[in-house]
């Protein structure tokens, strides 16, 4: 691969695709070719995003249609796929086809089986061949074979601020086996741009609500990443609730440790799974994360502390849903593939 890479994005006109713009064009070590969208095709990218105005390559590109042909055409060695699922999958198949590797943002590829897909998304997957291949990729975790896959499935926006801080300590068997309790709040972004009524800022200002219980979607992948980790089935509960914010999650799991296990072992674990990696910030026993100081960025704030009275391990993490939940992610997976340091074009604040 070239010393800068051709980037292409998909669903380019959306809230993680126009993040992954804001970070691409500054990126030190790639280069976009091509952003599609259907609605904006044929109109100049600075001049519906004026932001990016005289920044990088923005004022030579304009929208095209998603289509692969051109795509190939524009030289892009790796395509984004910022589209909702269901989508991804149409694109990536013939992507792959023609050579280039694809990292996507959404759900397609994140599941190993075929049958939990259809359980959690309701209908059948359409290139259950490709599961195998792609890769859950949380580069924290998973980061040797990241680098050498070519579909690359980027975590959900819950699911990564939920496992990062369960995942040591189910490896390093801390946890009795009683099921976890999760519950997160998210900003209204999560839902994407073209979101419906009930998303509107008059529907969600002022007000707060629980939604998708007792069965969201991001449960399956959960309980799959969790399960791997524990090495046995790992049970949980999870109820999102959506915050009248624009962006911004954080979450708070509550977990049984084995008897005996004190918080200082817990701090040792995740301290030295962490210790090399930069965009995980140990904020230390009984801190509470907060949202505002990681918006915009590819970080993400862990707290712990144990409720002994209650003899309950209490987990806290914080991160943008379209930064760490999805894009900058996405863009850790792509400097990983492309043998760049890790942290390229991401260690902003
Ligand atoms: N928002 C978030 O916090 C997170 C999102 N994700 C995932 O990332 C993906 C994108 O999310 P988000 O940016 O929020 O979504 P948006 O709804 O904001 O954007 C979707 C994009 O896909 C394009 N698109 C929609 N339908 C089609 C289609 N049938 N064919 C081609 N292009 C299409 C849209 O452009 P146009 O209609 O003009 O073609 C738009 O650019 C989703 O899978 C989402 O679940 C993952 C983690 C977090
Ligand atoms: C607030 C809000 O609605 N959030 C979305 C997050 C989903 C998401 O972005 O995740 P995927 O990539 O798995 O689709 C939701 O709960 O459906």
């Amino acid at each position: 691969m070239s010393q800068k890479v051709k980037v292409a994005v998909l669903g380019a006109s959306g809230y993680s695709g126009i993040e992954l713009l804001r970070l691409l064009l500054r990126h030190p070590h790639a280069t976009l070719v091509a952003v599609t969208s259907r609605t904006l095709a044929g109109k100049a990218l600075s001049d519906e995003f004026p932001r990016f105005r005289q920044v990088g390559v923005s004022d030579t590109l304009t929208f095209t249609a998603p289509d692969v042909a051109s795509l190939k055409q524009s030289g892009a060695e790796i395509a984004f796929l910022a589209l909702p699922h269901g989508v991804s999958v149409e694109y990536a198949k013939p992507l792959l086809e023609a050579g280039i590797k694809v990292i996507d943002l959404s759900a397609d590829f994140r599941l190993r089986s075929a049958e939990v897909y259809k359980e959690f998304y309701a209908h059948e997957h359409p290139a259950p061949e490709l599961l195998d291949e792609a890769v859950y990729a949380l580069p924290e975790i998973r980061a040797e074979e990241i680098k050498k896959a070519r579909l690359i499935a980027c975590p959900g926006c819950y699911p990564t601020s939920i496992l990062l801080p369960l995942i040591p300590l189910l490896k390093a068997g801390l946890l009795a086996e009683d099921p976890l309790a999760v519950s997160s709040m998210s900003g209204a972004s999560g839902a994407g741009r073209n979101a419906s009524i009930p998303l509107l800022f008059c529907e969600v200002q002022n007000s707060l609500r629980s939604y998708s219980v007792p069965q969201h979607r991001h449960l399956s992948e959960v309980g799959q990443e969790l399960s791997l980790a524990a090495g046995m089935p790992v049970k949980l509960s999870f109820v999102p609730h959506l915050v009248p914010v624009y962006a911004g999650i954080c979450t708070t799991t509550f977990a049984t440790p084995k008897e005996g296990v004190t918080v200082e072992q817990v701090e040792a674990v995740l301290k030295e799974a962490y210790a090399d990696q930069p965009f995980i910030r140990l904020l230390g026993k009984n801190q509470s994360p907060d949202t505002k100081h990681v918006m915009g960025t590819n970080f993400v704030d862990i707290g712990w502390a144990l409720d002994a009275r209650a003899g309950r391990l209490i987990l806290m993490s914080a991160e943008d849903n379209i930064g760490k939940g999805a894009s900058s992610q996405a863009i850790q997976n792509m400097n990983l593939v492309c043998g760049f340091d890790p942290a390229a074009g991401l260690m902003s604040v």
